[in-house]
């Protein structure tokens, strides 16, 4: 397979479509990055790699984090299912409607309210889950320079009132269990994780190889629980928007209104793009057709 001559056809059909979306501008930092930017990295099983465009420039990863602090929460904690489900939402990532419909436990890990959780399980784990977070990045990427973005922190720490709003609300259920300040400090710096597609497809790739590294081919996480998170990619990393992902793209991925997509082929690849305008379900437009692309020129999704 040709993945850098399929990559860059879809760099030329798209590089000039200005799609209708709209840049991200409640967390005020995010509407300063210029719309245009658009890149793509796709990683090998066989540890190639292809890219094209703003590829290995650093953007805000956004929701994309809830993948690795869900992967540390089942590596080091217990009981993460007594405290968040695993079921589709159906609805926007910030919904406060649902979360009293179901009592406080939210339906998954990767909508807002899921991913306070799991960031209120890592508070009680660890110390210092910042530095615990940026270590295992660092680990399953083999790259240092990767750090949190503290003006991108610092911005949506001042506009995140529906963050605030739910674990407010889940703690009054008694589902979180510690000081709402310092869950949502943790929470607001694992969305501000800077990285680039070259970067979050090297990440992406312990998920596709059944959580071994591939450079030092360490079992960094169990196979069962990979298996596990690329079934909640699947069936919940596009929120209201995960039939339409599964239908166009066909395989797990999760999306970051920073307007980052990383999809995944089990046993073959990691794809990252990133293309900052987002449509009504807060996914990037040209991110996914980029990815619609991607699986219909190489025919490998995973139907
Ligand atoms: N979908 C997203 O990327 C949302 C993440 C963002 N930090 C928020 O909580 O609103």
């Amino acid at each position: 397979m040709n993945y850098q001559a399929i990559l860059n056809i879809i760099e030329k059909d798209l590089v000039n479509y200005d799609d209708l979306g709209k840049v991200a501008d409640y967390i005020p930092e995010l509407a300063f990055v210029p719309r245009h930017k658009f890149g793509m990295n796709l990683a090998c099983i066989s540890g190639e790699n292809f890219g094209f465009g703003d590829h290995q420039e650093t953007f805000s990863i956004q929701s994309i984090s809830k993948v690795f602090t869900l992967a540390l929460a089942k590596k080091y904690a217990k009981g993460i299912w007594k405290r968040v489900d695993v079921e589709p939402s159906g609805n926007a990532f910030n919904s406060l409607m649902q979360l009293e419909q179901d009592k406080g436990v939210p339906r998954n890990p990767f909508i807002n309210s899921g991913a306070l959780v799991i960031a209120d399980i890592l508070v009680s784990t660890f110390d210092n889950p910042k530095q615990v977070l940026l270590d295992f990045v660092h680990e399953i990427t083999n790259d240092t320079s990767i750090a949190y973005d503290e003006e991108v922190a610092a911005s949506e720490k001042k506009t995140g009132y529906r963050n605030v709003a739910l674990v407010n609300y889940m703690k009054a259920l008694g589902n979180i269990r510690n000081e709402i300040d310092l869950v949502l400090d943790f929470y607001f710096h694992q969305c501000s994780l800077a990285m680039s597609c070259k970067q979050l497809a090297n990440a992406f790739m312990v998920f596709t190889n059944d959580g071994i590294l591939l450079h030092n081919n360490k079992q960094i996480l169990k196979e069962n629980s990979t298996k596990r998170i690329n079934a909640l990619m699947q069936t919940c990393g596009f929120y209201d928007e995960a039939g339409e992902f599964s239908f166009r793209v066909g395989l797990p991925g999760k999306s970051g209104v920073g307007g980052g997509i990383v999809a995944i082929h089990p046993d073959k690849y990691s794809v990252a793009v990133w293309s900052p305008p987002l449509n009504e379900h807060g996914n990037s437009e040209k991110g996914m057709r980029a990815l619609e692309e991607l699986t219909s020129l190489t025919g490998l999704s995973i139907f």
